[in-house]
């Protein structure tokens, strides 16, 4: 498949990315494809792994490339990880996409995630991390987003809905 995706999907670890995807994806009558996955398959590693082994750069560089990778080779859903706006060049990539954040709140972000050691970034006080890590980046998001969907208090399917709707494009 090649092209643009039809919906690129940004926001933070947990906010529901891969379950909106893919039901965005069913709505939609095509494929689902997450950057994280690519990196994983491709490395035969977990991300954790990576950023144990290599650190957060060596892993950024492999985001940056995956990313570049899938928005010139999907034409369906795409969702990101959660850090890639952090790199100004995806940033100008993303710009002319049809790109949906999607948003929560840090208590909803800290009850999704939880205490997960496969998030390497949330390891220690996940509350505190939240809020700083959102702090950092909630400009980004927004400075790529084509819209912004709430998922606070709204089930996957809720969520899906008001992403079709903001985005206008119809299901088939
Ligand atoms: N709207 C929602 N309401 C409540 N829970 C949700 C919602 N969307 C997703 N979840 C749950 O939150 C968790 C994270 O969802 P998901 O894996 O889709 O997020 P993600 O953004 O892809 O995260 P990751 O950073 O791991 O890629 C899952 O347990 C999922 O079932
Ligand atoms: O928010 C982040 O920086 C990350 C989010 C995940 O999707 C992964 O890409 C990785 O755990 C880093
Ligand atoms: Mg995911």
């Amino acid at each position: 498949m090649t092209g643009a995706p039809l919906i690129v999907l940004v926001g933070p670890m947990g906010v529901g990315k891969s379950t909106v995807g893919q039901l965005l994806a069913e709505r939609l009558g095509t494929g689902y494809r997450d950057t994280d996955e690519d990196i994983v398959t491709a490395q035969g590693r977990a991300i954790a792994d990576i950023f144990v082994d290599e650190g957060e750069a060596a892993f950024r560089a492999l985001e940056k490339e995956a990313v570049r990778s899938a928005l010139a080779g999907h034409d369906g859903v795409l969702a990101l990880g959660g850090g890639a706006i952090l790199d100004p060049d995806t940033r100008a990539l993303l710009a002319g996409q049809r790109v949906v954040y999607l948003s929560m709140d840090v208590e909803e972000a800290v009850r999704r995630t939880g205490l997960n050691a496969a998030r390497p970034l949330l390891a220690v006080n996940p509350r505190k991390q939240w809020r700083e890590l959102m702090e950092a980046r909630r400009h980004l998001y927004e400075e790529v987003a084509t819209v912004v969907v709430a998922t606070d208090g709204r089930t996957p399917e809720e969520v899906t809905q008001a992403a079709l709707d903001a985005v206008e494009l119809k299901d088939v």
